[in-house]
């Protein structure tokens, strides 16, 4: 198993090419499922979770075809996907388990060939995670859902899926992108009350529409959907990924430096950009991307988490590493997921002084860390202990970084280019 080796306390400068997002391929490759055209996904990231999905998707009958591989830093890649006909309606556990988007097959499933089953994703480090605002919201369009040997399945009525009312009662993002994909081919009108309003659901919208849906409201937590018989094919391209931007970001304000995040997109990063500056960090708008950089010293703040447009529970992790060395104490709530606070301890090995009560941590600021082979058990508290890293006097190991090729494309190779010491080695 592979580990990364950095070895810290160089200044970051340089530009950093921003990927495709995660969170939005992961929404996007299954609209391939809603057309028998051809859907082209472009500046889709190379991750581990992407390349999951795609075999997935194979094992229903997609074809993917990557085309326009670049083999080059900035990524562009595209991917071609194409179902004439939905050959299998499992999502099967040994997928499923690696991958919790897995389960946003079931809508797609469900609207285009009148049923699915798809192995319950079951919980994960960073908590519970359940899935019945999922199953509840496709109950709402008519699907009848039974639960049986860990697995969902679920039938449309012999007519297929209908319009209907789903309200939310807490926000999700997954069940509202579930939903969405199941609401546009099923007939008459849906409404979705407190949909998630994340940028990434947004892009989701704008690729349905691209594919002939019809949705009004995009980018508000009421959405609305005329269910059409058909989607056609339709070239998107990937939105860039907001969370890689910050966790960057991050970089450049815990290594003292100056970092272009290139097609990084202010926009959707409202409060993650807050809390930059509030950390005592400049960022700029420049043609090409963000620019930030330090200012004087890092400053605590306070965070708490939710949904968007507030703060965002996947750039917990890592501005906690950064303020681990502010000036003065911060305090970090964590409202989305109950677990996830697992890099607490390592950063505390690295010389942090943190204390978790409940849902919140008292981060004291330290003078510095001290680099200590470290263990995180998900991908952005991988990213929090790297960037620690970068800071640590002396050499840090990143153990079970497959984490982070879950989220991070070609991590080693963008810090070093922007002057940090960081390898990836083969016996972690
Ligand atoms: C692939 C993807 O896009 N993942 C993101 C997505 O995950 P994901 O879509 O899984 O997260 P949700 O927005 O659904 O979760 C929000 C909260 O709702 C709860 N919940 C969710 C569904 C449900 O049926 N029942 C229920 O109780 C969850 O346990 C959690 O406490 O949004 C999270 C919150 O922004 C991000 O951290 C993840 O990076
Ligand atoms: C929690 C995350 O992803 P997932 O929902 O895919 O586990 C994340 O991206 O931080």
């Amino acid at each position: 198993m592979d580990r990364i080796i950095i070895r810290g306390g160089r200044r970051l400068s340089g530009t950093v090419p921003i990927s495709g997002a995660k969170n939005a391929a992961l929404a996007l490759l299954p609209c391939a499922l809603l057309t028998d055209g051809m859907l082209t996904l472009s500046n889709l990231p190379r991750l581990a979770d992407v390349d999951s999905f795609g075999h997935l998707l194979n094992g229903l009958g997609v074809s993917t075809t990557i085309a326009g591989a670049r083999q080059t830093i900035s990524n562009d890649r595209a991917m071609t996907l194409h179902a004439g006909e939905i050959a299998s309606t499992l999502a099967p556990y040994d997928i499923v388990r690696k991958m919790r988007a897995s389960i946003l097959v079931l809508g797609p499933l469900l609207a285009r060939a009148g049923e699915a089953s798809v192995s319950m994703p079951g919980g994960c480090a960073i908590g519970n995670r359940p899935i019945d605002l999922h199953l509840k919201a496709l109950e709402a369009l008519g699907a009848r859902i039974d639960l049986a040997a860990g697995y969902v399945k679920a039938i449309a009525p012999s007519g297929g899926l209908t319009g209907g009312r789903v309200t939310f009662p807490i926000v999700s993002v997954g069940a509202t992108e579930n939903v969405l994909m199941a609401a546009v081919l099923a007939k008459g009108e849906s409404v979705i009350e407190n949909a998630a309003r994340e940028p990434e659901i947004a892009d989701l919208c704008r690729c349905l529409v691209a594919m002939g849906a019809e949705i009004e409201g995009i980018g508000t937590d009421r959405l609305l959907v005329q269910g059409k018989p058909a989607l056609h094919g339709a070239d998107y391209r990937v939105m860039p990924d907001r969370i890689e931007a910050g966790s960057y970001a991050c970089a450049a304000g815990i290594t003292g430096g100056d970092l272009l995040l290139e097609g990084a997109r202010a926009e959707d990063m409202g409060a993650i950009l807050s809390g930059l500056i509030g950390a005592g960090l400049e960022v700029i708008e420049e043609e090409e991307g963000l620019r930030v950089r330090t200012n004087g010293p890092l400053r605590a703040l306070s965070l708490s988490t939710a949904p968007y447009p507030a703060f965002p529970t996947d750039m917990q992790a890592q501005f906690m590493a950064m303020l681990a060395l502010a000036e003065g104490t911060s305090v970090l709530t964590e409202t989305i997921f109950e677990n996830r606070y697992m890099h607490v301890p390592e950063l505390t090995r690295m010389g942090a002084d943190i204390e978790v009560h409940g849902r919140t941590a008292m981060v004291r600021g330290v003078k510095g860390l001290v680099g200590a082979p470290v263990m995180a058990t998900d991908l952005r508290a991988s990213m929090s202990l790297v960037l620690a890293g970068l800071a640590a006097e002396g050499e840090t190991q990143v153990l079970r970084i497959y984490h982070l090729d879950r989220g991070y494309e070609r991590l080693e190779d963008k810090l070093s280019a922007v002057g940090a010491d960081i390898e990836r080695d083969g016996d972690g």
